[in-house]
């Protein structure tokens, strides 16, 4: 096992823990270039609070690899003298095997997402990964129920967390956080997003872990301390980054037809990523908690 000499980052399970006594919630941010694992870090400095750095499984080859991205974020930490907590997590991690690659890398923090198996499947991938990543001071994060997806302005595929299902995998796995899905969408919603908040309430006391909440785009802000009141430690926010990056750059890309540095194109794109994080970390309060 190769891991980088000296690593920067920190495991999100006493982040998450302090996080859901005081409550507030750490934000998840994916990157979608490592300009953007700047914006992040940088934002988080500025705001003076801990950060979850993450990639999603789907992009990890086109990042370069899960070494390339510890590696990357790590020298950002280091360059940018970034001094709150960050953790590197994987996120929606496909299999043991991809959870263990990321633990072999460097990461701090990995998801296995075994959600679109049986409870009894889920549990036993869950396990191997667990007991894998306690001798390398990880924390784990394991989703039951499914977070729903837009596709093609179609809300579809969410199925709500069973609270024993949730209770069985915590006591049967013993991970640091679980992604209790019950409404919350991948993508824009439709209209007011319909959160099961009683489902919430009992979910968080019957397992006592801090709660993961995917989907967090979008969500007005008394949903979200709702959310926060009810449990949740860690919300994760991929959309409305892109969203923002996007408008930016097209801005750019529309005001001048005949611009081609690519600095010139994508560092307001950087910026609206930055503000974007700075924005969500004031709305889950954790501003000043590093
Ligand atoms: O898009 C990804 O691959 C990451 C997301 O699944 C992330 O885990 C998440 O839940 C963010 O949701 P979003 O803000 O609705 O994109
Ligand atoms: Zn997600």
């Amino acid at each position: 096992m190769e891991m980088i000499a000296t690593s920067r980052l920190v495991p999100m399970k006493e982040m998450l823990e302090k996080a859901k006594k005081e409550k507030y919630a750490v934000g998840q941010f994916n990157i979608n270039s490592f300009q953007w694992a700047e914006a992040m870090l940088e934002a988080a400095e500025e705001e003076r609070s801990p950060i979850i750095v993450a990639s999603s499984d789907r992009l990890v080859d086109y990042l370069g690899g899960f070494k390339t991205i510890a590696m990357m974020v790590n020298r950002i930490v280091e360059e940018k003298k970034i001094t709150v907590p960050v953790a590197l997590h994987l996120d929606h991690g496909n299999s043991v095997e991809r959870c263990k690659e990321a633990i072999d890398a460097g990461y701090t923090s990995v998801m296995i997402d075994g959600s679109h198996y049986s409870i009894e499947e889920n549990i036993a991938m869950t396990k191997q990964v667990t007991d894998y990543a306690r001798h390398h001071d990880v924390t784990v994060e394991a989703e039951v129920g499914t977070v729903g997806g837009n596709e093609d302005g179609l809300i579809g595929g969410i199925n709500y967390a069973d609270p024993q299902e949730c209770l069985r995998l915590v006591q049967e796995t013993n991970i640091d956080a679980l992604a209790a899905a019950l409404g919350s969408v991948h993508g824009p919603y439709q209209g007011e997003p319909k959160l099961g908040f009683a489902e919430m309430e009992e979910i968080s006391e019957l397992t006592n872990v801090p709660l993961v909440l995917h989907g967090g785009s979008g969500i007005p802000l008394h949903q979200i301390h709702k959310a926060i009141e009810l449990g949740h430690a860690k919300i994760n926010v991929n959309t409305e980054c892109l969203q923002a990056w996007a408008k930016a750059v097209r801005n750019v890309l529309e005001n001048d037809k005949e611009v081609y540095d690519a600095r010139a194109i994508l560092t307001p794109g950087k910026e609206a990523v930055k503000e974007t994080v700075k924005a969500k970390i004031r709305d889950f309060k954790s501003s000043y908690k590093a």
